[in-house]
């Protein structure tokens, strides 16, 4: 007979009010169970584990403590509290994990651990069945996840060694939930994905549905390239420069046509006061995917207009950036082509060949490299570092969730300062 999957629900929050709003929509959109999160336990103590306790009679509560020393009392606090199940780290000394074990059984508790930064996490699996531990957690933390760590990569080589049954955790979704069932996972543990959706009973059922059919599971996953321009088209330049902690926006540069979004790799140019020949030569070195950004020095004099323009659409280049001048932006417009200004001016220069393509530039006071991403939008242009792409990209994705989150409370009538929680989280 198959077994029905554990979706359990990780509360990642700081106020154990909304955790309790959230996890109710959670578990009515199929969650199991229910985590105290690591994060809320370090906010609100053990009254977190009591509340959820009290409100959610029959639900089963994890939690998430961490606990790496004092294994017996981390786990008699928790029980006393309420939880059903407590997470341990693995890499605890085997004393702690053997002391909490004696506690959980005093106790009626059970023991899940998880193999957060591990050194040899499935050799560390082995010895931790051999302790007696009850669940295994294979958990890329949030920081690897977003240089990409794989937790499915992981959850395939632990469910080798181990028979107890074992849960995944880090970044899981509707896919990676399918596919961390197909290959051996018994609980699939989800955060954000689900608490900092907009639709929380929503994204729970999507979750639920994919855990529960897993037929078609294993298929190819995206490159983390393809994940990456993927993430960047659906966030924000100001996601993105909330993850860069208000890094990486040009300034004065902003659309000739509203509403156009940009992502792609820089191909830079240097030129100097309107001087095009370089500028239009990059079009011969650019294609899908790339972003022609110049640094053209004046607001009065344009190294770009509406033929170099229409030779970009014909190559299929991404867009364009200019720090400077454009002009003939009604011809643009008509083609409906992504160009980004800090001016206009119906004044060109001369092809005289001054200047350099694919050098380092500046580009509206940002440092710009060959290479480097570059997102457009409605707001502006970032620049994102070539080998922090991935991260940031990760991280923007994080701010858009929470930020979708707070719409939706907000909607429901609590004000910003309020869903914020300003008061209690002001710097002292
Ligand atoms: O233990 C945790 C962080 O330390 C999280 O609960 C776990 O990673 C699940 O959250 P997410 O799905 O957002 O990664």
């Amino acid at each position: 007979m198959d077994i029905r999957p554990i979706l359990q629900v990780a509360l990642d929050l700081l106020e154990i009010d909304r955790a309790v709003e959230i996890a109710k929509e959670a578990i009515a959109g199929g969650a199991d169970w229910i985590e105290a999160g690591t994060p809320l336990i370090k906010s609100e103590g053990m009254d977190a584990v009591r509340e959820l306790r009290r409100t959610l009679p029959g639900v089963r509560i994890v939690a998430d403590m961490k606990t790496v020393d004092t294994g017996a009392m981390e786990v008699e606090m928790a029980a006393k509290a309420g939880a059903d199940i407590v997470a341990l780290l693995a890499i605890s000394d085997d004393s702690t994990i053997q002391d909490a074990i004696r506690a959980a059984r005093k106790y009626g508790v059970e023991i899940m651990v998880d193999l957060l930064s591990a050194p040899d996490p499935v050799k560390r699996a082995r010895e931790l069945e051999e302790l007696g531990v009850d669940y295994i957690c294979v958990h890329v933390g949030i920081d690897q996840q977003m240089v990409g760590k794989s937790t499915i990569d992981l959850l395939r080589e632990v469910v080798q060694v181990v028979s107890i049954p074992v849960a995944a955790a880090g970044g899981i979704d509707a896919s990676s939930g399918k596919d961390a069932i197909f290959y051996g996972a018994s609980i699939v543990i989800v955060g954000g994905n689900i608490t900092r959706s907009a639709d929380v009973t929503g994204s729970a059922r999507r979750i639920r549905e994919a855990i529960d059919h897993v037929e078609g599971a294993g298929t190819s996953r995206r490159s983390l390239e393809e994940e990456m321009i993927s993430i960047f088209r659906e966030v924000s330049t100001p996601n993105i420069t909330d993850a860069m902690h208000r890094k990486g926006a040009m300034r004065d540069i902003l659309p000739i046509i509203p509403g156009t979004k940009i992502v792609g790799t820089a191909i830079t140019v240097q030129t100097f006061e309107g001087d095009w020949a370089k500028t239009v030569e990059a079009i011969d070195e650019a294609g899908p995917g790339k972003v022609i950004v110049i640094y053209n020095g004046s607001r009065y004099v344009a190294p770009w207009g509406g033929l170099a323009t229409l030779s970009c659409m014909q190559k299929g280049v991404e867009g364009v950036v200019i720090d400077g001048a454009v002009r003939d932006v009604d011809e643009i417009r008509r083609l409906n082509y992504p160009v980004f200004a800090s001016a206009i001016a119906p004044t060109a220069g001369e092809p005289k060949g001054m200047g350099e393509i694919n050098v380092e530039i500046v580009c509206g006071g940002q440092v710009v490299r060959p290479g480097d991403y570059i997102v457009g939008d409605d707001c502006g242009v970032v620049v994102i570092p070539k080998e922090r792409a991935y991260e940031i990209a990760r991280r923007a994705k994080e701010v858009e969730k929470n930020e979708s989150r707070l719409f939706e409370e907000i909607r429901r009538g609590r004000t910003l300062s309020e869903v914020a929680k300003l008061k209690k989280w002001e710097k002292l």
